[in-house]
């Protein structure tokens, strides 16, 4: 198994993470900030369809059905898309912080194939943090929440600014986003921590 980058080692400066008071409750679904993310969003016909609940402390628990549009060899996940599984996981994260980060860097390993039709449980927690800088690590076992780990992952996320989506997010989909009636949807694709 490969050894963690130094970017991915929190230095000592770094804190324990806190959960926000106002974080969903343990065992509480987290619901998708997007829905045509492709990782949890329902409205993506061929997206992951993540299902991410609240755990405990700074932690998430997710569930990812390989179904056979997400082949790469014959009957066998893609390992892009199950790095895709492991990145939306962490990403909501940002719920327990309730703050707004992205992935900066995500270091993937995997070591069992996983075959369609199997459920991935996904976990993630955040491990440390670090100013901006938010140190997170992932794995995905097979078929159960304590089957064979079939992938991990270590990441750092970093803390961004709501004007890192609105300026840079292609205007029709920035556009179709703030304009969404629904005040919920609209809060939760830009405003992590209103
Ligand atoms: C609204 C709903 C939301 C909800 C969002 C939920 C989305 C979930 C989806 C899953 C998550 C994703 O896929 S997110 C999409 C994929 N990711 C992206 O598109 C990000 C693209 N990259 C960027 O925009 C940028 O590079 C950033 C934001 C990551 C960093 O740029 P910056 O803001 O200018 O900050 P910068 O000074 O460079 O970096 C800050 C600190 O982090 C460190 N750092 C930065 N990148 C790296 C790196 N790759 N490896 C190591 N360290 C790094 C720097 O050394 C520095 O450390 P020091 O000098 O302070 O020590």
């Amino acid at each position: 198994m490969s050894g963690r980058t130094p970017a991915l080692t929190p230095p000592d400066s770094a804190l324990a993470p806190v959960r926000h008071p106002d974080a969903p409750a343990p065992g509480e679904p987290i619901g998708s900030h997007y829905e045509h993310c492709f990782g949890c969003g329902g409205e993506q016909p061929h997206g992951l369809h993540l299902a991410a609940k609240a755990g405990e402390g700074v932690s998430v628990t997710a569930e990812f059905l390989v179904r056979p549009e997400h082949q790469g060899a014959p009957g066998l996940a893609h390992g892009g898309l199950l790095a895709t599984a492991l990145d939306d996981t962490l990403g909501a994260l940002n719920w327990l912080l309730r703050v707004i980060s992205v992935t900066g860097r995500l270091e993937t390993d995997y070591l069992r194939p996983v075959p369609v039709g199997s459920v991935l449980h996904l976990s993630a927690e955040v491990t440390a943090v670090d100013g901006r800088k938010i140190y997170a690590t992932a794995e995905g076992r097979l078929n159960a929440p304590d089957g064979p780990v079939a992938v991990r992952a270590d990441a750092l996320f970093v803390e961004v600014k709501v004007e890192h989506f609105t300026e840079n997010g292609r205007p029709e989909e920035i556009r179709a986003a703030m304009d969404d009636p629904d005040q919920i949807r609209r809060v939760r694709a830009f405003e992590v921590n209103p």
